[in-house]
């Protein structure tokens, strides 16, 4: 995930350290803020933490070649890997020299890379740290075209000081319609009939295939592909249902779809379509124990990414009839090795990776206005905290991205989410705190980022808010404490009547409460739903739920340090003696399954929650 580091100009850093000074100061980044807004950011300042110097600066360029007769002017190298539409070429063209080199070899885009300034990607290019490290000093910009971006190393990038900018919709139909086509292709046998056809077969009745009309759909991760999808569903006469914990559920109600819970949407559906991201949470979700619950002779599409499902679980599924068909636009590993079992199966029909709109020009355009020295709204790694309000107000920030990162977690079920609630309470006057859009964005970044495929900077914050239907509500209360040293006494982040995965983390009015403060200059998690804890948020968290009884933190602590788990923090918190208390835990490693399962096995714990921040 990309490190939080200096953007904005810094017009008002000479600000004192004094509580005068530190007003100024927030004063001063909410001028920024507010800027930013309107302005598109330079971001010539993008600056790395590492000691290396910014990349800044290109070494000699290559001189023009639009023979317009005047001085030569120094134009950026742009290099293109992968095939990117003639629209896209056209408008880099006329800032850039571009250079299409297709289909390099790995070697080749390492030895080649520090002469350009930019280099523009799809799925196929893997930008690694050792490719971002050979462009050091000259490389500045990495556009992905199009929105998946685990191709490439985004610490590494940002370490090096290269933006990394993406077209997050440019595919977004393209993505829908090819997950339709194969949708019907699939249940009309197209394929298979096709190539039967080409081979002198006419088999009438072994390919009749299956209606769609009456249908149910289960589209598995409701955001944008999987929206547009639903749409031309319901257009095809299917019932559309969905699974998306962290979807708005006004959009799936205005759309007509009911969000569901997982074991329901695969349970009750006869089609499945996968457009969820792939994510530590999503890898292999489609395994052996979910294809065991869907209906006898389902049909699954992937459009998304071939890693959220479990392929040698897809082969089994397929071959004991289980899964009728599968349609497949991607795979784990791509291209997919030649005799794989799963792309020679008479019941799949796949293309290689073709979900994609090559008329597009929206990565140009990203890729042309970063170079320019513009914060594009598609930036993926941009720094998002104004130098002046790093020494004040640097740990708040970093709470609220982490307050927002945790509360997404802990998000469950079929409700979706209805309304976000931040809370400051404060000391400092209004007027001292008249803009909270940095650390609005920070919630929001720490909300969408963890889910899906959207990427959140300052200039974004509040339009991918908008996007994802979170409505993000803000409430000032006053802090009795004449001292006004610190900007904040609290911040608290509540999601509105949302179903949970630990209930504990429910407060008595139905929302997800969590609230947090700063101590001694690091970010501490208070309160979770009614009970009152007290740890630091560094590393990982546990938050277990259980019996206040004696002996619970020796035998927890025990699991976690025979399997070599560092416990950082440790806070119990409970309403009445004796009921329930919670614990919450954290942890330096990531502790296995197994061993949460152990904890999670104490009788008297009720439920547990392995959280990352
Ligand atoms: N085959 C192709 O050529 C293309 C593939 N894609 C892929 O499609 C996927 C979706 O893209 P977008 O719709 O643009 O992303 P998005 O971020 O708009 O939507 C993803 C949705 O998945 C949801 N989600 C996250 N975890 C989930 C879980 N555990 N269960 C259910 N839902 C969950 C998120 O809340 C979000 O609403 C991405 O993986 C993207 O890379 C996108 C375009 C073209
Ligand atoms: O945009 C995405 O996430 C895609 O999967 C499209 O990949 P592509 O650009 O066609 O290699």
């Amino acid at each position: 995930m990309a490190a939080s580091r200096a953007l904005l100009p810094t017009p008002h850093a000479a600000a004192a350290a004094s509580p005068a000074g530190a007003r100024a100061r927030l004063a001063a980044a909410s001028a920024s803020l507010r800027s930013a807004a309107r302005v598109r950011v330079r971001c010539a300042t993008l600056s790395s933490p590492a000691p290396a110097p910014v990349a800044a600066e290109a070494p000699a360029r290559r001189i023009s070649r639009d023979g317009s007769g005047g001085a030569p002017r120094p134009k950026p190298a742009v290099l293109v890997a992968e095939k990117l539409s003639e629209a896209g070429l056209a408008v880099l063209r006329e800032f850039a020299d571009v250079e299409c080199a297709y289909g390099m070899a790995p070697a080749d885009l390492l030895a080649r890379v520090a002469q350009f300034d930019a280099l523009i990607v799809r799925s196929g290019t893997k930008v690694t740290r050792e490719v971002l490290e050979a462009g050091r000093g000259r490389l500045r910009v990495v556009g992905r075209a199009g929105v998946g971006i685990d191709n490439v190393d985004l610490q590494a990038a940002t370490e090096a000081g290269c933006l990394v900018v993406n077209a997050p919709t440019a595919n977004t139909v393209a993505a829908a319609e090819h997950g339709i086509a194969l949708l019907a292709s699939m249940a009309r046998n197209v394929s298979q009939a096709d190539a039967a056809l080409k081979a002198g077969k006419w088999q009438r009745s072994k390919y009749v295939g299956v209606s769609l009309v009456g249908k149910t759909l289960a589209i598995m991760g409701f955001g944008k592909v999987g929206s547009e999808v639903a749409r031309r569903a319901k257009g095809l006469g299917m019932h559309v249902i969905a699974h998306d914990p962290y979807a708005p559920a006004d959009r799936a109600r205005a759309i007509g779809v009911e969000l569901v819970s997982f074991d329901e949407a695969i349970t009750r559906a006869d089609f499945i379509s996968l457009h969820m991201p792939l994510i530590p949470t999503t890898s292999k979700i489609f395994n052996d124990e979910s294809f065991g619950k869907m209906k006898t002779g389902v049909r699954i599409i992937n459009v998304a990414r071939g890693g959220v499902i479990d392929e040698d679980a897809l082969v089994r599924a397929l071959d004991s009839g289980k899964v009728a068909q599968a349609a497949l636009d991607v795979f784990t590993v791509e291209p997919p090795p030649k005799d794989s079992k799963l792309v020679l199966h008479e019941n799949v029909t796949v293309t290689p990776h073709l979900g994609a709109s090559t008329v597009e020009a929206q990565i140009a355009e990203a890729v042309v206005g970063a170079l320019k020295g513009e914060l594009a709204a598609t930036a993926v790694n941009a720094p998002m905290v104004p130098a002046e309000v790093m020494s004040e107000l640097a740990p708040y920030v970093s709470l609220a991205e982490k307050l927002g990162r945790l509360a997404v977690q802990l998000v469950a079920g079929e409700s979706g989410i209805k309304g976000v609630k931040v809370v400051y309470t404060t000391a400092r006057g209004p007027d001292d705190l008249d803009d909270t859009r940095l650390l609005r964005a920070m919630v929001t970044k720490g909300l969408v980022e963890p889910v899906s495929s959207t990427f959140v900077n300052l200039v974004n914050a509040d339009y991918s808010a908008k996007q994802r239907g979170l409505r993000i509500t803000e409430e000032r209360v006053a802090h009795d404490s004449p001292a006004a040293e610190a900007p904040l006494e609290s911040i608290q982040v509540r999601l509105s009547q949302v179903q949970s995965k630990f209930a504990g983390a429910i407060s008595d009015g139905g929302d997800i409460v969590l609230e947090g403060r700063v101590k001694y200059g690091v970010p501490h998690l208070t309160l979770v739903g009614p009970y009152e804890v007290d740890v630091s948020l560094e590393g990982n968290l546990i938050l277990c739920r259980q019996i206040d009884q004696p002996g619970m933190i020796g035998k927890v602590g025990n699991i976690l340090g025979q399997r070599n788990v560092n416990i950082s923090f440790m806070s119990v918190g409970r309403t009445f003696r004796g009921k329930q208390a919670i614990m919450a835990i954290g942890v330096d490693e990531e502790p296995e399954k197994e061993t949460l399962e152990k904890i999670g096995g104490i009788p008297a714990i009720e439920e547990f929650v392995f959280l990352e921040l």
